[in-house]
This record gives structure tokens, sequence and C-alpha cells, in this order.
């Protein structure tokens, strides 16, 4: 079998607020092309892991590797090179609220310098419709669109560059069941079709079974475990088991495929 290729890195990684050391020598690898889901309880340190990988926030100790450069110590014209090779989308989509979705999805392009605009309207009416938002849902406003199309159109944005990477803090949070499923298999089928790697922070059972290939655990400041969904079920550690095996578990379990998580390691 073909060494599978680690597109991410971390190494003894140290994060700390004040006296408050949320991760300790904290180990991780991200596979390219998979589907990382990572849970956790609250105030585990989820959202600070994917800032710190995003270079959104600095640790303490240890080594950021993301595609092959040390996030750290690079220069400013590399990590800019650099972070146009993912997108991020935040939990409510973070979009500029007087911009258009359309306008919004320009911004990351209009670090391309001699891009036509009209083409890079229409790159952006492209990304648009790849995350199943209507082609007028350009022309509205955040203000105008429920919380599900504002989650498209930040995902919309964060794919503007055409990025190996992307990353997703609780992509589904807020969202009905219908619209928290359609958007497990609009990621699935964006990372399958464009090769995407997605490390995805979540709380939602049903998003781990749908979509991730692989889940990494976070507890006791570091990860803990990771593997398939089957792999979790096995594990001892109290939280780990409380969580796949709660009556929200088992629902997710009997609702959602196997599939996608027994094919991690
Ligand atoms: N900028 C900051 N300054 C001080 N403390 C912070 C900062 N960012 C995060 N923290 C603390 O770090 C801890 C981890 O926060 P984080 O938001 O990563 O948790 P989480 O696992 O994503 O939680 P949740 O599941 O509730 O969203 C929390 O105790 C939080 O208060």
């Amino acid at each position: 079998m073909t060494e599978r290729e680690v597109i991410i890195r971390l190494r003894g990684i140290r994060n700390q607020f004040g006296s408050q050391v949320v991760h300790e020598d904290l180990d991780l690898d991200v596979y390219r092309g998979e589907i990382l889901g990572v849970v956790g309880g609250s105030g585990t340190g989820k959202s600070v892991l994917l800032r710190t990988i995003a270079g959104l926030q600095k640790p303490a100790a240890g080594s950021v590797d993301v595609l092959g450069t040390d996030v750290l110590t690079a220069d400013e014209d590399t990590r800019q090179a650099l972070e146009n090779r993912w997108g991020v989308m935040f939990q409510d989509g973070a979009l500029f609220s007087s911009l258009t979705v359309r306008e919004n999805v320009e911004v990351p392009m209009r670090a391309i310098e001699g891009l036509d605009p009209e083409i890079r309207s229409e790159l952006a009416d492209l990304k648009i419709s790849m995350v199943g938002l209507q082609y007028l849902a350009g022309d509205k406003y955040p203000s105008e669109l429920s919380g599900g199309m504002r989650k498209r159109a930040g995902l919309a944005r964060a794919l503007a560059l055409d990025p190996d990477i992307v990353f997703l803090d609780e992509p589904t949070a807020g969202l009905d069941p219908i619209g928290a499923s359609a958007f497990d298999q609009l990621i699935r089928g964006l990372s399958h079709s464009l090769g995407l790697t997605v490390f995805l922070v979540t709380h939602d059972l049903d998003t781990l079974h749908a979509t991730c290939d692989r889940i990494a655990v976070l507890a006791e400041r570091k990860v803990l475990v990771t593997g398939s969904m089957k792999d979790m079920l096995k594990v001892e550690h109290p939280w780990v088991h409380e969580y796949f095996h709660g009556p929200r578990a088992r629902a997710a379990a009997s609702e959602g495929s196997a599939e996608p998580g027994e094919k991690g390691n």
C-alpha cells in the first residue's frame, strides 16, 4: 500500500492563556484528501487547535507543518502563499455584512494580481453554485439569507482560491436536521470531487457518521485518540465512552451509514 501524504503535521503543541494550559505536547497528523472530524468536550481547545493550524493562534511551543512548510518560522511571503492554499469557514460564515455574497466570495480573489474583475465575478458565481446556492444568491446581502445559506456562502468564500485544505468550525451548528444533513452531504461531495482535505470541528454525531473518514478526540490537553467510528466505540476513556455510547450516539449510529467512519484507521 502506498504511504499516505501527511498534509498537516503537529508536534509537541502547547497552547496557554495565562495560567490555563489548553494543549500540552499535542501531536496530530492529517492526511491529504481525508475528512477529519475533531471532537472533544466544551473548552478542550478544538477551536484553538483549528486557529493554531490556520496561523491565527501562535502556540507557546511545538511545530506546525502544513503542506511541507513550517508555519511558525516561514517568512511573510511564504506564509501568504500558504494561506492562499487553505480556506476557513467559521460558525456563522463570518461574512462581511456590507458586501453581497458575490463580493464576499471575491474578497480572497482580490489577492490575485491582474485578475480581470469580470472574470473574478464569474469565478465567484461558480463557487456560489458549487455550494448549492442559487445563481441569484450572489446579489443578496448576508442579512437576507437563512443561516444555512450563510454557511454555504461562507463555504463558497473558503473555496474561492481552490484550496487544498478547508477548515470548518462547527459547520452544522444552528441548522435544522434536514439542513445539517444536506450540508454534510455537500462537504462529503466537495471533498470527493475536488480532492479536498477537510479539518472539521464538530459536536454533531450525525456529521461524524455521515461525513468523516477519521475522528480525532481532544481530551486531557492533547489528541487522545484518532481512528474510525468503529475504533472510537472501543475506547475506554470515560468522556469518549460517554460520547460515543450515549443515547444521542446510538440514535446517530442507527440513522447514519457506518461506512465513512469505517474507512479511517
Ligand atoms: N483568546 C483567548 N484568550 C483567552 N482564553 C482563550 C482564548 N481562546 C480560547 N481560550 C480558552 O481556551 C479554552 C479552549 O477554547 P476553545 O474555544 O478552543 O474550546 P472548544 O473546545 O472549541 O469549545 P466549545 O466546544 O465549547 O466550542 C477555553 O477555556 C477558552 O476560554
